[in-house]
């Protein structure tokens, strides 16, 4: 292997320089921009980015749904700087916090004419850095003058955004007894892209031929660990481990994919806009997400890496039980796992079902 940087490895700093408000150098055959994430962005890099003339602000088709400004591009829109626009003005676009009480931020003018490409890998670039979806890009008439900046530079050409899932290594595994499910193992995964670790919990011993019962729980702070009352999820994560014990074997695989998939910083920008009255996934919608930005190809990954190919899925989810079966997981039982329904969650857990086909 080359000691530079492969493509997932650039791909993997670009993200980082994006999460630290560092611009990022994106190419296209003739296309060049530098690109930025609004959130993270300084005074002064939004001056300097802006001082040219060209430097649009692209974000989702759901965030522009919001913004009543026109996505051209179908699942984007590429709104033009007005003249004098500020770094404060490019967060309010980015950020539905204040929406409600200024609702007048347009009208925007966004554009038709040429290639989305390099603004939608930037706004994917932004949401697996688990930012707010909109990007600062500033085209770059001459290419090669960013060359003497010292930027992470992705050529979407080589170093594109993948379709392909990570590769998952197993780094660690320790024997862990637990009060819920007694005996068990945490094995620790890394992905070879740079991205999130994942865990297993393995309970007992499972026959590898036989299918196992299986829990993928997606990471929720508040819920697993803070006992929320908002969700389900710490009721759901102690009765499958509970479950798994009782049956003495199965595994619970531990995915860090906070808040579906936008990060624990989203995930509390949607509570916040619940507060202002909208439902969970009217949240995710304002902000710029999809209802559910999970990549459940980790899990059958993962249950592939530890030698499973059938599980008794413990979910109330029918999305998950596809998915693992397009995977080619096979899913021989579904275990409903309803537990946790408060006053305070009935109208997410309806929401879920009304919107996001949950069973009840
Ligand atoms: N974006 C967002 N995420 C939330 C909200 N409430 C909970 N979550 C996240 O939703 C995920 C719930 O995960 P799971 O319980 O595995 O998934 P599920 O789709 O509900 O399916 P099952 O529990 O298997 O029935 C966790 O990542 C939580 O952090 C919310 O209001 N907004
Ligand atoms: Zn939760």
């Amino acid at each position: 292997m080359p000691l530079s940087p492969s493509p997932a490895e650039r791909r993997a700093r670009a993200r980082a320089d994006l999460r630290m408000g560092v611009p990022v150098h994106l190419r296209l055959g003739e296309q060049a921009a530098l690109v930025a994430a609004v959130e993270s962005l300084s005074p002064e890099r939004f001056a300097q980015l802006t001082a040219s003339p060209g430097a649009v602000l692209a974000v989702t088709a759901r965030r522009a749904e919001t913004l009543k400004a026109r996505p051209y591009d179908g699942d984007l829109a590429r709104i033009a700087l007005p003249r004098g626009a500020t770094l404060a003005w490019a967060q309010s676009v980015a950020d539905p916090a204040d929406d409600l009480a200024e609702p007048m931020k347009g009208p925007f003018r966004t554009e038709r004419e040429g290639s989305a490409a390099l603004h939608r890998a930037a706004i994917a670039l932004a949401k697996q850095a688990r930012l707010l979806p909109a990007v600062l890009l500033c085209p770059l008439p001459d290419p090669g003058s960013a060359d003497a900046l010292d930027l992470t530079t992705l050529d979407l050409a080589t170093d594109g955004l993948p379709a392909d899932a990570a590769n998952f290594q197993q780094v660690v595994s320790a024997r862990l007894p637990m009060a819920l499910s007694g005996a068990g193992h945490l094995h620790v995964f890394r992905p070879d892209d740079g991205g999130e670790e994942h865990y297993a919990v393995e309970i007992g011993h499972p026959d590898r031929a036989k299918p196992v019962l299986a829990r993928l729980h997606s990471a929720c702070f508040t819920g697993d660990l803070l006992g929320s009352l908002k969700c389900d999820c710490g009721p759901q994560l102690h009765a499958a481990l509970a479950a798994m014990g009782e049956e003495g074997a199965g595994v619970l695989l531990y995915l860090n994919q906070e808040g579906r998939g936008i990060g624990l910083a989203n995930k509390m920008r949607a509570y916040s806009l619940q507060d202002q009255g909208f439902d969970t996934v009217e949240a995710n919608h304002r902000l710029g997400f999809e209802d559910d930005e999970r990549d459940f190809r980790i899990g059958a990954a993962l249950l592939r890496e530890m030698g499973f190919s059938s599980v008794r899925l413990m979910t109330n989810n029918p999305a998950k039980i596809s998915m693992m079966q397009a995977q080619g997981i096979d899913v021989t039982e579904r275990v409903p796992l309803k537990v946790g329904h408060t006053e305070e969650n009935a109208a997410y857990l309806a929401t879920k079902a009304a919107k996001s086909g949950h069973l009840l």
